[in-house]
């Protein structure tokens, strides 16, 4: 079966159930939403399939193949993940940034496995409060938002950074170009307005042309008219997308399917019509949420 498949994923920290028997299919081309109140479980289940947080019970697979992910493997895998917040690195300019992630030549994964992946635990990132990509490899400790003119060393990456051949930095440009931002190429993070940096990090998790693209919360932060910009971005892609979003306009506008979780469980599954008729859903989120 093609695309990632998780079935009856379970996750305990302690006596705390963060999943139980959480089971869905992101097929290539389709838009999976997760949805589900605070501390529901769908970070850890982004964690899950990013192989920050090994499930207690059931598998997955990537294209019908046993999928044990590890986190510096993610883009050799084909899969790639956007933070909450933006995560860039702040002494890189923008085009810097997408090449950590880009392979040299087609087909090749990135060196920088994993640059787009996040730690588990992190939290929303508000505009003006960078959260650092902790675990990459390439990141500096404690690395902060950026300012022009306040270098952050990355350390790892060098002036010849991973996918800095040609072709790399032509698939990063032409990333950068399908989300709008190649104009920036040239400036530090800290020059553009977050929903521009909020791009550049799309861009970065695009540019490894992965099968299974995870994006966490997206539309945070931004405005309404950009959040329609986003939604036009994400319903071009061509990948299986899974997304976690709170956002219940952009939610119910791209996804094809949406799994809602409460407390771990699955309590929902189906078409945004479905979702928005089920009164389970709106009892334990919509309510809430809207
Ligand atoms: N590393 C961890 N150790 C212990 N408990 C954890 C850990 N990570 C998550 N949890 C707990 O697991 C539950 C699910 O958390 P999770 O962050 O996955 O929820 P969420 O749906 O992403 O919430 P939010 O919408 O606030 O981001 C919560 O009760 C949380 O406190």
């Amino acid at each position: 079966m093609s695309g990632l498949v998780l079935d009856r994923i379970g996750v305990r920290f302690g006596g705390l159930v963060a999943l139980d028997g959480v089971s869905l299919r992101v097929a290539p081309g389709r838009t999976v939403g997760v949805i589900g109140p605070n501390g529901a479980g769908k970070t850890t289940l982004f964690n899950v399939v990013c192989g920050f947080v090994s499930p207690t019970g059931g598998s997955l697979t990537l294209d019908g193949r046993p999928l044990r992910p590890r986190p510096h493997r993610l883009t050799r895998l084909g899969i790639a993940r956007t933070l909450q917040g933006v995560g860039l690195f702040s002494g890189l300019t923008v085009l810097e940034n997408v090449l950590v992630a880009a392979p040299a030549t087609p087909g090749e994964r990135a060196a920088t496995h994993g640059v787009t992946a996040a730690a588990p635990g992190e939290t929303a990132a508000t505009p003006g409060k960078e959260v650092a990509p902790h675990g990459v490899t390439a990141a500096a400790p404690g690395e902060t938002a950026a300012t022009p003119g306040e270098e952050v060393a990355p350390h790892g990456v060098t002036a010849a950074a991973p996918g800095g051949k040609a072709g790399g930095r032509d698939r990063a440009m032409a990333a950068l170009e399908r989300c709008g931002v190649a104009e920036r190429a040239g400036d530090l993070p800290g020059m553009l307005p977050y929903a521009l940096r909020k791009r550049v990090a799309l861009a970065r998790a695009l540019v490894s042309d992965p099968r299974i693209l995870l994006l966490d919360e997206p539309a945070g932060g931004l405005s309404a008219r950009e959040i329609d910009e986003l939604r036009e971005l994400i319903a071009g892609l061509s990948c299986a997308v899974l997304l976690v979003e709170h956002h219940m306009d952009l939610v119910m506008s791209v996804c094809d399917e949406i799994l809602v979780l409460d407390f771990g469980r699955p309590v929902a599954h189906g078409t945004p019509d479905e979702i928005r008729a089920d009164e389970a859903v709106a009892d334990a989120y919509l309510g809430a949420a809207g």
